[in-house]
């Protein structure tokens, strides 16, 4: 499976004649994770509509692999901040969820959700409903499902954040693994250090548009000082909390 290539040329986007974004240039490679951080506000969640095709463009133009996006489709992938499971279903049939819309046949379904739920450290719990389950196990049945339908990007918002520290490390972990069967990954984060563990390139989002692109060597095993004082500085933190 091959990531699509995200193209945004001159993007601008309005909610009730605002603009929120405007005239945003980004194109993101196959297979690349790119990580997007910026201050509250400034249009992180809203990027990611646009490439999910839920949110028209005012102006500009969005392809993936060339095509103009006009709507939504199971090969991008949202994982949303909130709560998204259906809650009258179980973890296991949240996560067969993306494998029906994919034609996986229905006995084989329950295996692969339950080989993923597995996969986030959810084996055993396949039966609960979401409400039996606490906030951390619920957003790890989201990642579970948003994975199961093998999509060719995955957008993801602030996907761990409602993580313990220990169980986001394992998410990461996780991610890092299905990355390297070269899904394209959009990420909004907070968490700077995330983002320059994670992201292959970091995107800082500001007033209206973009306004710093770190590049991010692999390994990445450690966060690089220079780089996140760069990242802090298009932030518009003080570059001596590097902590
Ligand atoms: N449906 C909407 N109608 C009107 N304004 C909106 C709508 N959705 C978002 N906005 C506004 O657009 C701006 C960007 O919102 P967006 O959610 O994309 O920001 P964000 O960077 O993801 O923020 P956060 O980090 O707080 O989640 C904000 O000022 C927000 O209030």
């Amino acid at each position: 499976m091959t990531g699509l290539a995200l193209h945004l040329e001159d993007v601008t986007v309005t909610y009730g004649g605002k603009a929120v974004l405007t005239g945003l240039d980004l194109d993101v490679a196959p297979g690349e994770i790119l990580a997007v951080t910026g201050a509250s506000g400034c249009g992180k969640s809203t990027l990611l509509r646009v490439l999910a095709g839920l949110l028209p463009v005012a102006a500009g133009t969005v392809r993936a692999d060339g095509e103009p996006v006009r709507g939504t489709s199971p090969d991008r992938a949202l994982m949303f901040q909130d709560d998204a499971l259906l809650p009258w279903r179980t973890a296991r049939a949240n996560v067969a969820l993306p494998l029906a819309i994919r034609g996986v046949p229905r006995a084989e379904r329950a295996v692969r959700a339950d080989a993923w739920l597995a996969r986030v450290g959810l084996a055993g719990l396949e039966r609960r409903l979401p409400r039996d389950l606490s906030g951390g196990q619920r957003q790890r049945v989201q990642l579970a499902r948003t994975l199961a339908g093998a999509p060719r990007t995955v957008l993801m918002d602030e996907p761990f954040g409602a993580l313990d520290a220990q169980t986001r490390h394992g998410m990461q972990r996780l991610l890092a693994e299905v990355w390297d069967t070269g899904t394209t990954v959009v990420l909004v984060t907070h968490d700077v250090d995330e983002a320059l563990l994670l992201g292959d390139r970091v995107a800082v989002l500001g007033e209206g548009g973009l306004t710093e692109l770190v590049e991010v060597a692999r390994p990445r095993t450690v966060v690089d000082p220079s780089l996140r004082a760069r990242v802090l500085a298009a932030l518009g933190a003080p570059t001596l909390e590097t902590t």
